[in-house]
């Protein structure tokens, strides 16, 4: 499929690196380019003079799709399709991430996600498509075929049963982080933007270690295997197993981030982001070869998107230094210090400085508590004794008289349970 991509420059920004990528991402060849920064004419998004420009372009290069850089309404999708070659479909930025989305999801919660996406993105056009359908007789018009009514409020109710459903899912997962804390393990997350290099990191810090049950199938997963330099390789999250040298970690990647997704959008995929919210430490990844003004608007949606719910403490990690010198580092280190104090500096590609993460990992997780614990010799002791090895670390387990005396460290809520439990048992005792 060959495309050309068009955009709308507005705020003198006429970069078109990122659509390239998205387009890429998407299985197009970009044949083509073009911009506008003159006043537009609102029918097409464009002036009409570009647009017949865009015309003879697609004509020349043979191209199947015209990309545009820019949110459309459905009449500017129309009229610019109108305007093209027969057969030249009109893809927005919006319609070419959920594109991508889709061909990615390989979860049942994936798929939900990306299905609400396009449903929450088609509400407010099933209106104006009936009409122009009506109008023009052009059934299929933007490939969703033809439109009445009640269009409308099927979607409506097709929205709340994918809610509904996403829902039960998120409990599932809120049950699966409360079963991995109590089993001893500290979760953090891989936060960041498409690209940024948090799967790679991630199986830098889990090398060499189990791979953890797989919430959701990864085509990188495999640890021989090659990261692609492409964008939302990672779509949903994949957990595995990491060791700091004290604690126990799993570590979830999540999907990236990308610029000025519209909010509907970003409430799809809320709950891929769970992990990262509900987490007990956020490693923020940021791609450190990029130019200091990249990284800091990549940053600052970052925190925007995490700023709402985000709970747990915020770790910066500069990576791919292995492609920064150490001047420029110190630079960018300075000029982005008020929205990532305090960073780590690593390459996820050469393991480079990786060790200094580890330590930091291990600082900033919530730190674990010594409990020593007096039980009478009951029957249910020992097995009291036995949850305690598998959720702490026991530092002595003594036997006097009647009673066991037990020394360990744990996270709080575990010597929290630990407590509950050996109240029980002294209940049982003296009744
Ligand atoms: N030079 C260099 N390249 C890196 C480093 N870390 C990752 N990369 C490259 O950056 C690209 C993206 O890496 P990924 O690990 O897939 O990035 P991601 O953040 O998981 O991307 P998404 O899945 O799209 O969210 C790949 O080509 C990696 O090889 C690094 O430390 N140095």
């Amino acid at each position: 499929m060959k495309a050309v991509v068009a955009k709308r420059v507005e705020r003198g920004d006429a970069d078109l690196s990122e659509i390239r990528d998205l387009a890429r991402a998407a299985g197009y060849e970009v044949v083509g380019e073009l911009t506008q920064t003159r006043e537009e004419d609102a029918a097409y998004a464009f002036g009409e003079g570009k647009v017949e420009e865009l015309a003879v372009l697609t004509h020349e290069v043979d191209a199947d799709a015209v990309i545009v850089d820019n949110r459309l309404g459905p009449y500017q999708t129309y009229n610019i399709g109108g305007k093209l070659p027969e057969g030249v479909e009109v893809v927005d930025r919006f319609t070419l991430i959920l594109d991508i989305f889709g061909q990615r999801a390989q979860t049942r919660k994936a798929q939900l996600q990306v299905e609400l996406a396009e449903l929450r993105y088609e509400l407010p056009r099933a209106e104006a498509k009936t009409s122009l359908a009506k109008r023009d007789e052009r059934p299929g018009f933007m490939g969703l075929g033809e439109y009445d009514e009640s269009r409308e409020r099927d979607i409506k109710n097709q929205i709340a049963d994918i809610k509904r459903e996403l829902d039960a899912i998120a409990e599932k997962a809120e049950t699966r982080r409360e079963q991995r804390r109590e089993s001893g393990f500290d979760l953090v997350a891989l936060a960041g933007y498409t690209n940024a290099g948090k799967s790679t990191l991630m199986r830098r810090l889990a090398a060499e270690l189990d791979v953890d049950e797989n919430e959701d199938r990864h085509p990188d997963l495999d640890t021989t295997a090659e990261s692609e330099d492409r964008l939302f390789t990672t779509l949903g999250t994949t957990t595995r197993r990491a060791d700091t040298g004290r604690r126990d970690v799993l570590l979830t990647d999540t999907v990236g981030f990308v610029s000025d997704l519209p909010h509907w959008l970003v409430e799809s995929f809320e709950s891929t982001l769970d992990s990262v919210y509900h987490a007990d430490l956020v490693l923020l990844v940021v791609d450190a070869s990029e130019p200091i003004e990249e990284m800091r608007e990549k940053l600052v949606t970052c925190h925007d998107t995490l700023y709402e719910r985000n709970e747990a403490p915020i770790v910066t990690v500069l990576n791919k230094i292995d492609r920064v010198d150490e001047a420029e580092l110190a630079e960018k280190r300075e000029a982005l210090s008020a929205l990532a104090p305090n960073p780590v500096a690593v390459s996820g590609l050469t393991g480079e400085r990786v060790d200094e993460l580890r330590d930091r990992i291990e600082r900033e997780l919530p730190d674990w508590q010594f409990e020593r614990l007096v039980l009478p010799l009951a029957d249910d002791t020992m097995s009291l004794v036995s949850w305690v090895h598998d959720h702490a670390n026991v530092e002595a387990e003594e036997y006097e008289g009647e009673q066991v005396v037990l020394e360990f460290e744990a996270r709080p809520s575990i010597v929290e349970r630990a407590r509950a439990k050996a109240s029980d048992l002294a209940a049982v005792e003296s009744a």
